[in-house]
């Protein structure tokens, strides 16, 4: 997610639980698109939930495939759906005790 700031572009960025996978690093805010549900309803239920602002539009960044090796020898395959969030409503907070953050660039 970002906010256009002047000249500066914020991203924010919260830390994934320590109990979650992956957890303790950081991430854009998001989850698993549940069945029966679209990317684009996945991601304005993932920020709801977790960082509490409405989605008004967002655009397609990039997608991701990705393999993590897991501590049992077996592979987690992931594919990120990775969406600029530009236009939303509320003030972006961490809703689930993540830590959260801000990176300007
Ligand atoms: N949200 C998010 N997930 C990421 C990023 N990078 C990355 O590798 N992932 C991985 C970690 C997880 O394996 C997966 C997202 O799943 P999740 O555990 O956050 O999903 P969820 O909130 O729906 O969780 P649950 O239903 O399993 O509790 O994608 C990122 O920047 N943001």
């Amino acid at each position: 997610m970002s906010t256009d700031d002047q000249e500066l572009t914020q991203y924010f960025l919260t830390k994934r639980l320590m109990n979650a996978h992956q957890g303790g690093k950081w991430e854009f805010p998001g989850g698993k698109v549940e069945k029966d549900e679209s990317v684009a309803q996945a991601l304005a239920r993932e920020l709801k939930e977790e960082v509490n602002i409405d989605v008004l539009t967002c655009l397609p960044l990039t997608t991701i495939k990705h393999i993590y090796v897991e501590k049992n020898g077996e592979d987690k395959n992931v594919c990120l759906d990775v969406f600029i969030v530009d236009n939303f409503i509320g003030e972006p907070s961490a809703q689930e005790g993540q830590e959260e953050g801000l990176v300007f660039s």
